[in-house]
C-alpha cells in the first residue's frame, strides 16, 4: 500500500509479546519505517560505544534505562526520519518517554499487544536474535532454515543475554509498574489513538492489526486527498 501522508505509529505491548515480529509484518506490508528502541540500545553495545557500555548492566539486569537518555537517542533518531511515516516499537515505556515523544509529534496510532506473561515466559527463553538486524526466530514458532544462523545473511544467531528466566521476570515486573499500571496516564487513550490486541498466537492477532491499519491508513489518505 503506497502511503501518501506521513503516519507515525507506535507498537507497545510488554517483553516478548510479539512488538519485533508484528513490526517486521507492518513494515513489509505497510513500508513504514522501523525503529526498536531495544535494538537501537543493543547496535550501541555492539558498537561498544560510551553509552552503550554504560546502559548494558541496566539491561541485563532487566531495568530500564533512564528516560532522559532514552528519550534523546529516540527523538534524535526520528529527527533523521522527519520525511518519512514510521514505526516506533519499544518507546515509550513510561509517562516521560510518552510526554517528550507528544512534545515533538502527533502520533497517529498506538497498537497495544496484550498477550498473557505465562504465554511470554516460554517464549523468551526459547527466541533467537540476529543482532545487526533485529531479526527474530523462535525454535517451536519461527525456527531458522539453518539451525542458528539468519535465513536473510547467514550470520550467527545470539540468545539475548537478558533473555534468562530470572531477567525475563524482572522485565516483566518492570513492564507492569512502569509501563501498563500507567498506560491511562499516557496521552493515548484519551485521544482515541490506542488500539488493543489481544491473544496468545501472533499468527491470529496479525489478521487483525492488518486489517485496521489498511482502515486507517486508507481513511488517514482520504482526509488528505479531501485538503
Ligand atoms: N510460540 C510462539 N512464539 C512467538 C509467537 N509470536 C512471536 N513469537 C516468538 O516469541 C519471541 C518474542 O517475540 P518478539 O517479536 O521478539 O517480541 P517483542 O519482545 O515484543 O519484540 C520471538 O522468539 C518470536 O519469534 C507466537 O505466536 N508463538
Ligand atoms: N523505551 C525504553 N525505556 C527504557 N529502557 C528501554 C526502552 N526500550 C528498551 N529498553 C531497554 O532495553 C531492554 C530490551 O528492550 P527490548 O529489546 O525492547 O525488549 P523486548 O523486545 O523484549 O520488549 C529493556 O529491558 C530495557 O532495559
Amino acid at each position: 500500500m503506497a502511503l501518501h501522508k506521513i503516519f507515525r505509529a507506535v507498537i507497545m505491548g510488554p517483553p516478548g509479546s510479539g512488538k519485533g515480529t508484528v513490526s517486521a509484518r507492518i513494515t513489509k506490508t505497510f513500508g513504514l519505517k522501523h525503529l526498536s528502541s531495544g535494538d537501537i540500545l543493543r547496535a550501541n553495545i555492539n558498537a561498544k560505544t560510551e553509552l552503550g557500555l554504560l546502559m548494558k548492566s541496566c539491561i541485563d539486569q532487566g531495568q530500564l534505562v533512564p528516560d532522559d537518555v532514552m528519550s534523546r537517542l529516540i527523538l534524535s533518531d526520528l529527527r533523521a526520519l522527519d520525511q518519512s511515516s514510521w514505526l516506533l516499537d519499544g518507546f515509550p515505556r513510561t509517562v516521560s518517554q510518552a510526554d517528550a515523544l507528544d512534545k515533538a509529534y502527533s502520533v497517529d496510532t498506538v497498537i497495544n499487544l496484550n498477550v498473557p506473561f505465562q504465554t511470554i515466559k516460554q517464549r523468551l527463553t526459547s527466541r533467537w536474535t540476529h543482532l545487526p538486524s533485529g531479526r527474530v526466530y523462535n525454535v517451536d514458532f519461527n525456527p531458522p532454515k539453518v539451525p542458528g544462523l539468519d535465513d536473510v545473511t547467514g550470520e550467527p544467531l545470539v540468545q539475548r543475554d537478558d533473555d534468562t528466566p530470572e531477567t525475563v521476570t524482572r522485565r516483566l515486573k518492570a513492564y507492569e509498574t512502569q509501563t501498563d499500571d500507567c498506560k491511562n496516564v499516557f496521552p493515548y487513550r484519551s485521544k482515541g489513538v490506542l488500539q488493543s490486541f489481544s491473544g496468545t498466537e501472533t499468527n491470529k492477532i496479525w489478521p487483525h492489526i492488518e486489517a485496521f491499519l489498511h482502515s486507517k491508513l486508507s481513511s488517514v489518505d482520504e482526509k488528505c486527498e479531501d485538503l
